[in-house]
């Protein structure tokens, strides 16, 4: 398969139809991927609408024998229903790339499932229903370089995507870009409640609040220089920066930050253990 010509993409069946599987499907179809290549199971009718409405993906309601055509499998149902999923899944795919998308579930818990040990897992976030997803993927022993090139060029038509080379390293992913986003959807939230206290219209409130994460994230990325130098600029000696920031160590801001993305690692490492094999 040529690594440019979305149009020859393989048969790819996703498990799943709802939040993950749609960003992913929305990348793939943007960069060509014909929707007749394009499976979808998902139980949930008001969501096979959905997929029909947006994509013209007539959805599966169960599992069936036209899966087996698919090369890939991207699994994007909840880490709970996962086992449930595989049960009726598993006989029709066992020679396919299994690409989980799942929080926590470990893929020794989908080889045995699948019965397959070509399994790559990713853990995207929702940015990438915009084409500006930040992915990192994990290959199990036994996945061959032309399948994680498959695995790369399906998450790379969400956006960006980094390799992890120890498993465990994607509960620390999941709470830190999986579940970044809604991180920044918080402060978003908290940063235009205190513009409209200050009495800023809610409407000019939130686009400044939005504009400034835009600009100050491409800043640090456009930028040699660390995040720290970059917040030192903003902060003249006795100014308004300082203030905020002097507050912000006084509630001990930053410490509190990174004890609820450590519990969000940890709960990953619980459904791993709850729901896994
Ligand atoms: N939403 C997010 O920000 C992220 C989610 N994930 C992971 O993606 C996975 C899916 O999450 P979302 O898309 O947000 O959830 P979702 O609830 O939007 O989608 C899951 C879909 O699976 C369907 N489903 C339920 N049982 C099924 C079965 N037996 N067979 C096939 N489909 C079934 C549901 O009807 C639903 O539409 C989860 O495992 C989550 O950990 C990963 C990264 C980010
Ligand atoms: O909240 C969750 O469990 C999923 C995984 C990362 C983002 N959403």
């Amino acid at each position: 398969m040529s690594t440019t010509d979305f149009s020859q993409f393989p048969p790819i069946a996703f498990i799943g139809g709802g939040n993950m599987a749609s960003a992913i499907i929305g990348g793939l179809i943007r960069q060509g991927v014909l929707a007749s290549r394009i499976m979808v199971v998902e139980p949930y009718e008001p969501q096979r609408a959905v997929l029909l409405q947006q994509f013209g993906i007539n959805a599966l309601p169960a599992a069936d024998g036209s899966l087996a055509s698919a090369q890939v499998v991207v699994w994007a149902v909840k880490p709970q229903t996962f086992k449930d999923a595989a049960a009726s899944v598993a006989a029709f795919t066992g020679h396919a790339l299994h690409l989980s998308v799942a929080a926590g579930i470990r893929s020794s818990s989908i080889a045995t499932w699948a019965a397959n040990e070509h399994i790559v897992r990713a853990m995207p976030n929702t940015p990438a229903l915009v084409g500006q997803g930040m992915t990192a993927l994990f290959a199990r022993q036994g996945v061959t370089p032309a399948q994680q090139a498959l695995a790369e060029q399906i998450i790379g038509t969400t956006g960006q995507f980094i390799w992890v080379q120890q498993e465990s390293q994607l509960d620390a992913v999941t709470a830190l870009s999986g579940s970044g986003p809604a991180y920044v959807f918080y402060f978003l939230e908290a940063m235009q409640q205190a513009g409209v206290e200050m009495g800023l219209p809610a409407e000019q409130a939130l686009q400044l609040a939005i504009g400034t994460f835009t600009g100050a994230s491409q800043l640090a990325a456009q930028s040699s220089e660390p995040p720290a130098v970059l917040r030192e600029r903003v902060t003249s000696k006795g100014g308004t920066t300082f203030a905020a920031l002097e507050s912000m160590r006084g509630s001990h801001m930053g410490a509190h930050f990174i004890a609820a993305m450590k519990a969000a690692e940890k709960r990953a490492v619980e459904l791993g253990d709850e729901f896994g094999a």
